[in-house]
């Protein structure tokens, strides 16, 4: 089954969070544990045990596994493992970039299955161009893989390059939202390749002209919980795409833990918070 239609029998049946992986060495304090691999595997473990059967997905954010160097990798990989033998769909949060050949590696890193770090789903950077993501998007339509592009970040940072107007009178993002929506034209229930739109991002959506119910695709969403988003500002930014919008909560859950049982309430509970706004 293709990824987006993986991902909408998930959310189906779990509610639209996807739980964030995102071990800080402060939340690692926090939780007693040191900051090293070890540190690393003991936290990631107890999301995944905490999340299983209560989300749609997880996504772990590969910069807190890479400054750890190999051995943090490692414990990266058997995230991505574990999460697949318990069922949970894993949006592998790289925000890759970059051209042709150097792409293709990427996308062969993540997107293959039987790679050490395959994963369903991966987060890529559209800011070299569009098409520049071509290896990526191909090999995920030959292993039923997904792609979120980055379009609206949740940082304030990003309007300067995402809400600038292209030479054909276009707002870049709304450049990336229709080549996503050229792709997933038709595609039932819906395509595979995701935006990510920040929860914060106010009414950037209109104003730009983007139609997200148009793009047809996973909206994954972060700026929820800690970056200060909540209800109203979801319900502001996707209107009437709020089907296909995939909450991402990495610290509003995280900070629950490293109890287990608090942890699987706190996902329980966005879950259904996320539920009842978006549904
Ligand atoms: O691609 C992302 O996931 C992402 C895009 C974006 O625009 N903003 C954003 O915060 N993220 C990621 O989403 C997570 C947000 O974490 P919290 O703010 O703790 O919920 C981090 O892993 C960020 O890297």
């Amino acid at each position: 089954m293709a990824f987006g239609a993986q991902l909408a029998a998930a959310m189906d049946r779990h509610g639209p969070l996807c739980v964030g992986i995102d071990p800080h060495a402060g939340l690692l304090a926090a939780w007693g544990l040191p900051d090293t691999a070890d540190g690393l595997r003991a936290f990631s473990d107890a999301v995944l045990d905490a999340a299983a059967g209560g989300c749609a997905a997880v996504k772990p954010n590969a910069a807190f596994y890479e400054r750890h160097g190999s051995a943090g990798v490692a414990v990266l990989e058997h995230v991505l493992g574990r999460s697949r033998e318990l069922g949970l769909l894993t949006v592998l949060d790289a925000k890759r970039g970059d051209i042709g050949s150097t792409m293709q590696g990427y996308a062969e890193s993540y997107l293959v299955p039987g790679a050490p770090l395959e994963a369903d789903s991966v987060t890529v950077s559209p800011y070299l161009g569009f098409g520049s993501l071509k290896p990526a998007l191909d090999l995920a339509a030959e292993h039923g893989k997904g792609v979120f592009v980055l379009a609206l970040t949740s940082n304030p940072e990003g309007a300067s390059v995402q809400h600038a107007i292209a030479p054909d009178g276009r707002a870049v993002a709304a450049v990336v939202a229709d080549e996503a929506a050229a792709i997933n034209s038709g595609a039932e229930p819906m395509g595979d390749i995701g935006l990510v739109v920040g929860a914060t991002v106010g009414d950037a959506v209109h104003r730009l002209g983007i139609d997200l119910d148009r793009v047809n695709g996973p909206l994954l969403s972060p700026g929820v919980g800690a970056q200060g988003a909540g209800p109203a500002e979801l319900s502001l930014v996707f209107g009437n795409a709020k089907a296909r919008v995939l909450v991402n909560q990495s610290r509003g859950v995280l900070s629950a833990g490293p109890d287990v049982e608090r942890l699987r309430t706190a996902v329980l509970d966005a879950s259904a918070a996320a539920a009842s706004i978006l549904r």
